[in-house]
């Protein structure tokens, strides 16, 4: 059995038709679908597009679409013929044996099923002369024909070999037609497949697909349950995707087409795993990862700075607990706690530093495997890091994370020593204010970005995406979407940015790009560890009075707990599930911030209503001198 053919249609990425080729071939595809104003915006002839695609390895596998053929009266039905006869003079001339058909749209369409099956039969002759095929697809908004089930109709009576069905999972799941309604079509007939995922949201079909695909994995729609029906009738041709976005049509098309390569590869082992007996033909890979804990948080900082965020550490009531052995690199510790204060003018942290300054350069996380961890990652196009080793230091597997951001992964064997091989403990004694885990991270990036890298950790991780919400900076929206591991063993949120101007933004602009903003370190007693804190000099951020007038109208909160949430500038926020209290430190190094919480109960957020507070309030301490703060 040969491998999974995937594609995608040279539609979902931005640029030239020969930036779309390189993009595509350089993401690991295997062909591709070229859509029709690409080919025809192009100044080559379609033997030499067509030449340059195969010599780039990429099959091609589909052209399309070809609109608004069947179902037409009299003289308008002679001209769509001759119109299809013109595209397949183009298609032998690209080399390429199958159409794209989509149901018409066209106002003299006339329906009927047997008339579209004549029409089809018709033309799969015509088609067949040249060694070409047909594949029918309904649009979601065609004008007799909607739903795959009608369109699978038509090509039944037409009753052709070189007429079949194209199954497009937009159709199907943005109209909620049950996918499992494909299972009782052969899987001879169905000539291709296309792949999109959308956001739930409620709007004019058209404009949904034609503005907000995006991804499989990306978005709200079941397409593993398309997929798994899709292959369920033995389905054995290319899958493809089909992503019309309009931020993707802006965006890199490297990073986009690597992004749909990792979806369907993702997709298809997800598919592979919820039904074993369907054939995918997806080499083996490690299922998604289990992540137990993050490990250590890695800051590249040196100078001024340095100086500045291990004071912060200390008054956090983080203990120097080792020093790396070779390195100028150090080890800060509080209960299950490891930051490592990476101060070395070479090698990733040093160029981290150089590029963006004080920045977390490295995220480490257990894992069950390390090794799998990575291999998973290198089948979803990831990249692995490595750097000369130092003497003494172990191989810890790594990959490139965020915005050259690097990631590194502890398991049980040798690497569970890092700490004592590679470090020399020091002995300054626990002292502590509380904090036990680090309960979330919080990346910062261009809201364009926000797709790509929940993509990345929810394909890589067993984790899931929590729905977007905005969050109201004074300049601005900044876009938040939290993700999860089941437990909350490691939790992310991702900011995105769409200006400048917000807090969010002005962070990217400074530190040259996405990366983590924020660091939240859990406490089980948040009172107790803001009166520690405020003993070793810690700083809070000051919260507005309204607030807290706020938080008694809204909550039922005893006035002696609010008098003293005000006190320590706590923020407060619940659900049905439970609380969440939390505490802000100043920024510090530019914008990077610490942020204390307290879980109560199963409260699984992350206090979304609080941020344009703590936005504004973080915003009132940049005000140039002289501007009233409250
Ligand atoms: O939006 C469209 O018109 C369109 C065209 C071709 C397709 O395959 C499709 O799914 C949608
Ligand atoms: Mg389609």
């Amino acid at each position: 059995m040969s491998g999974l053919r995937t594609g995608i249609a040279t539609v979902s990425i931005s640029g030239t038709l020969e930036e779309k080729i390189e993009a595509i071939s350089a993401a690991g595809f295997d062909g591709i679908e070229i859509f029709e104003q690409d080919f025809i915006a192009d100044i080559r002839s379609p033997k030499i597009v067509g030449q340059r695609i195969r010599d780039a390895g990429l099959d091609v596998m589909l052209f399309q679409p070809f609109r608004d053929f069947e179902g037409l009266p009299g003289p308008m039905r002679a001209k769509a013929f001759d119109r299809a006869e013109r595209k397949f003079d183009v298609m032998q001339q690209l080399d390429c044996d199958l159409i794209l058909m989509c149901s018409s749209c066209h106002p003299a369409a006339l329906g009927g099923i047997d008339r579209a099956a004549d029409d089809f039969a018709e033309l799969g002759e015509r088609a067949a002369a040249r060694g070409l095929r047909i594949g029918y697809e309904a649009l979601a908004w065609g004008r007799h024909v909607s739903d795959h089930r009608d369109a699978w109709e038509i090509v039944r009576r037409a009753d052709h070999p070189n007429v079949g069905l194209v199954l497009d999972s937009f159709h199907t799941l943005a109209r909620g037609i049950d996918p499992d309604t494909i299972r009782r079509i052969p899987g001879d007939k169905v000539f291709f497949v296309q792949l999109a995922d959308a956001p739930a949201i409620d709007m004019d079909l058209l404009y949904w697909s034609r503005h907000f695909r995006n991804m499989p994995g990306e978005g709200d729609l079941p397409v593993s349950a398309f997929m798994q029906a899709v292959m369920a009738t033995g389905y054995d041709g290319p899958v493809s995707l089909e992503i019309f976005n309009d931020q993707f049509r802006g965006s890199s098309p490297k990073t986009i087409a690597l992004d749909g390569y990792r979806a369907i590869i993702a997709l298809m082992d997800d598919v592979r795993s919820a039904e074993p007996e369907i054939a995918t033909r997806l080499p083996q890979l490690p299922r998604r990862v289990t992540v137990r804990d993050t490990a250590f948080i890695e800051f590249a900082a040196q100078g001024e700075e340095l100086g500045k965020l291990e004071t912060l550490l200390d008054t956090l009531g983080f203990r120097r607990a080792a020093r790396h052995k070779f390195k100028a690199v150090r080890l800060w510790q509080q209960g299950d706690i490891r930051i490592v204060v990476n101060a070395e003018t070479e090698g990733h942290a040093g160029s981290a530093w150089n590029a963006r300054g004080t920045t977390v350069c490295d995220i480490g996380l257990g894992v069950g495997s390390a090794e799998d961890t990575v291999t998973r990652a290198t089948a979803l196009g990831a990249k692995p890091f490595t750097q000369p080793r130092g003497p003494g230091e172990l191989p810890i597997p790594a990959i490139r994370g965020l915005g050259g951001s690097v990631m590194h992964f502890l398991d049980d064997g040798d690497l569970a020593n890092v700490w004592e091989v590679e470090f020399e403990a020091e002995d300054e004694p626990a002292s502590g204010a509380g904090l036990t885990r680090v309960d979330h991270i919080a990346q910062t990036m261009t809201y364009d970005e926000m797709l790509s890298w929940s993509l990345f950790y929810t394909t890589l991780f067993d984790m899931q995406k929590a729905p977007m919400v905005d969050v109201i900076d004074p300049d601005g929206l900044v876009r938040s979407r939290a993700i999860s591991t089941p437990g909350g063993s490691f939790r992310i949120t991702l900011n995105g940015a769409e200006t400048h101007r917000t807090l969010a933004g002005s962070f990217l602009a400074e530190g040259f790009g996405g990366s983590v903003q924020h660091i939240a370190l859990a406490t089980d007693d948040i009172f107790a560890t803001a009166a520690t804190l405020r003993e070793r000099g810690f700083a809070a951020l000051e919260i507005s009075r309204n607030y807290f007038e706020d938080l008694a109208a809204r909550f039922d909160i005893t006035p002696e707990m609010l008098a003293r949430m005000q006190a320590e500038n706590i923020l407060y926020d619940a659900d049905d599930t439970g609380e969440f209290l939390q505490l802000y430190s100043r920024p510090f190094a530019g914008q990077l911030f610490f942020e204390i919480v307290e879980r109560r109960g199963a409260y699984a957020g992350y206090g979304a209503p609080n941020a344009p507070f703590r936005i504004a309030a973080q915003k009132r301490l940049q005000r140039p001198k002289g501007m009233p703060a409250f």
